[in-house]
């Protein structure tokens, strides 16, 4: 089996210290391979953000490793972090985050302007990842005169705008209607199926949760079931397998020490 693009091992997250000390994340340990859909489900409180959080390198665990390719990223260099981030990973989040004085454009082609690319390419870029989500015709319009659903495709053509080989969603339905997410569910779940990025969402939202291969459920800060199979519907053919394939939490291979014996 390939090597997984994430993996963790015995992943700790504690908040605060002394008395106030809280165990978000008690000692995870499981891999993403490249290319499949996991949603990471639970309640209110249970760790799920937490988890994406470290697995995004947008946070570091209190102990344990996140590896990456098959390199472990925990201990690294804070620029060296930022810059695997940017180039590997798309984000795309439930409050839009997009900037209200700037056209759809601009938005969408803000991470190559922080990278330095010139504008010409910049713009050629941004209108083909806003073609791609069906959004080209309203590249001139301020970002704030659209409607929720066209707000997310444009999260999501900024999200693929560096060609992640990852793309972390947290709540990515959660400010829109019922038929609006199905929309944005089927955009990135094609983005999973026909572009082979891996998807990694974090949902209360059940029908998005059921389009993914494989479930992670949390509960106080642990990984306690996986459900693996996807729903079967029209853009969707996988059966569902019922249950549980076992233990999320169980080791498969050794992580290797960074830079030995890891392609990307
Ligand atoms: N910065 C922080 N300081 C202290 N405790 C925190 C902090 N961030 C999160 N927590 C606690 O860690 C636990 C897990 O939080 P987390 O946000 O990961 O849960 P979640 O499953 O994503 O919840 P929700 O579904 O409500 O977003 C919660 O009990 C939360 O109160």
């Amino acid at each position: 089996m390939s090597t997984p693009v994430l993996e963790t091992e015995n992943l700790v997250k504690v908040y605060g210290r002394g008395p106030a000390q809280f165990h978000a994340l008690k000692g995870l340990t499981f891999e993403i391979h490249r290319g499949e859909s996991v949603a990471i489900v639970g309640k209110s409180g249970s760790g799920k953000s937490t988890l994406m959080h470290l697995l995004a390198l947008l946070d570091e665990p209190t102990s344990g490793v996140v590896a990456l390719d098959g390199r472990p990223v925990s201990k690294l260099k804070p620029k060296t972090v930022s810059a695997l981030r940017n180039e590997t990973f798309g984000f795309v989040f439930q409050q839009f985050f997009l900037n209200p004085n700037q056209t759809v454009l601009e938005n969408v082609t803000l991470p190559l302007k922080i990278a330095g690319v010139s504008k010409s390419e910049r713009d050629k870029r941004g209108m083909d990842a806003l073609e791609q989500l069906k959004m080209a015709d309203k590249a001139k319009n301020k970002a704030t005169d659209l409607s929720g659903g066209q707000k997310q495709r444009v999260c999501i053509a900024r999200a693929l705008i560096n060609n992640p080989e990852v793309l972390f969603a947290d709540e990515p339905t959660g400010n829109l209607d019922s038929a609006t997410s199905e929309t944005v569910e089927d955009i990135l779940l094609n983005l999973q199926r026909d572009h082979g990025i891996t998807l990694v969402v974090v949902t209360h939202d059940e029908d998005l949760a059921s389009k993914c291969q494989r479930r992670l459920i949390m509960q106080d800060g642990e990984i306690v079931d996986e459900q693996v199979g996807v729903k079967d519907s029209a853009s969707h053919k996988a059966p569902v397998t019922a249950g549980h394939s076992g233990p999320a939490t169980r080791r498969r291979r050794r992580i290797l020490p960074f830079g030995k014996g890891a392609a990307r």
